[in-house]
């Protein structure tokens, strides 16, 4: 199971936790301007966004899983199985790859309404990257600082959702997730008030009981309910260290723990990372299962204009800061 959010303080924050049993072998990814994105069924683009993310390099080639650009523009892709529908090539629409499409949105749009006029003529094609990396069943997330869509290609056709509350999960469809919070919306970060009955004299015993009812399991249906609650209610300070800090605790609400979700006999899905990009100031930040202290990769601290990519792997193994030694 995966997770993605957004967040606007002073800044515009996007991320994602990648939940799954295995790594693929990811990096921090950035791609400068000048490198020739290569397309199988649409020309090359010489010139282009910078872009950095979470990617799988293979042949060269950034197979991004989650990224934003210069401009702002922050994109996800999250398991989408048994709904995801690619098409077969078609004439007269850009027929992108479902894994160049977080590359064909990123290089060329500043904005989600941008991104928009290119959905408007894309195809997302069922052209597999390789036999070894066959097509993967996703729905993505696109955001800036204004708005927030949601994109899923199904057996219908594509459908782009506006998504106000600005967070994904995986199954079911996106307007079914949103339906569900209507089942939620007697939740509050107050304290309750009795109106169960005015003869019953009732208490709120405990801290937090205005939330009695979030499902706390690791179904994305769930996940959904409770990272929306999180976020929505969610307050913090405006400076970078509070932003990014208050981030990682939104996610937190659905990371998944080793042992809690078994996918077969000895294998289970756990939160492998989990990201928080600052999208204004083009900076990844990350931890992973094996190192909560969180690092940081800066876009801008690289050539921008070069045409060769540019990868940074993951630091591993927990850093523990001694107090007395
Ligand atoms: C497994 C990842 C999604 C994690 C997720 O959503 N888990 C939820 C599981 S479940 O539904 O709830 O069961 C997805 C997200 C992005 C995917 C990768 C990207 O799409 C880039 C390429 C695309 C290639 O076609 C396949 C390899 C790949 C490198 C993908 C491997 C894998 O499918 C990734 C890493």
């Amino acid at each position: 199971m995966c997770t993605a959010a957004t967040y606007k303080t002073k800044d515009f924050y996007f991320g994602r936790t990648l939940d799954y049993e295995f790594s693929y072998g990811d990096q921090v990814t950035i791609t400068p301007r000048s490198f020739p994105f290569h397309f199988r069924h649409v020309s090359e683009l010489k010139n282009h966004y910078a872009i950095i993310g979470m990617a799988h390099v293979a042949g060269n080639y950034p197979l991004y899983y989650d990224a934003i650009n210069e401009k702002g523009l922050g994109m996800a892709g999250l398991n989408f199985v048994g709904n995801a529908s690619y098409s077969d090539v078609q004439s007269e629409v850009d027929n992108i790859a479902q894994f160049e499409f977080i590359p064909w949105i990123l290089s060329q749009c500043s904005s989600v309404t941008e991104a928009r006029e290119l959905l408007h003529r894309i195809n997302i094609v069922n052209t597999p990257f390789s036999e070894q990396l066959p097509l993967a069943q996703l729905h993505w997330l696109i955001a800036d600082e204004k708005e927030c869509i949601t994109v899923e290609s199904m057996s219908d056709g594509l459908h782009v959702y506006d998504n106000q509350v600005g967070v994904l999960t995986n199954n079911p469809p996106f307007p079914q997730q949103m339906f569900q919070l209507n089942n939620y919306m007697h939740l509050s970060p107050k304290q309750p008030v009795n109106t169960f009955s005015s003869d019953l004299n009732l208490n709120a015993y405990s801290r937090g009981m205005g939330g009695l009812g979030l499902p706390g399991d690791l179904s994305s249906a769930s996940r959904f309910v409770r990272v929306a609650f999180t976020k929505v209610n969610s307050f913090s300070g405006e400076s970078e260290m509070e932003s990014v800090s208050q981030f990682f605790h939104i996610l937190g609400s659905v990371d998944q723990q080793r042992g809690c979700c078994q996918v077969f006999d000895g294998k289970y899905e756990i939160t492998l990372y989990t990201s928080c990009c600052n999208a204004t100031k083009g900076i990844y930040y990350y931890n992973t299962y094996e190192n909560h202290q969180i690092s940081a990769v800066d876009m801008h601290s690289e050539n921008l204009d070069s045409d060769k990519l540019v990868c940074y792997p993951l630091i591993q193994g927990e850093q523990i800061k001694y107090q007395n030694r």
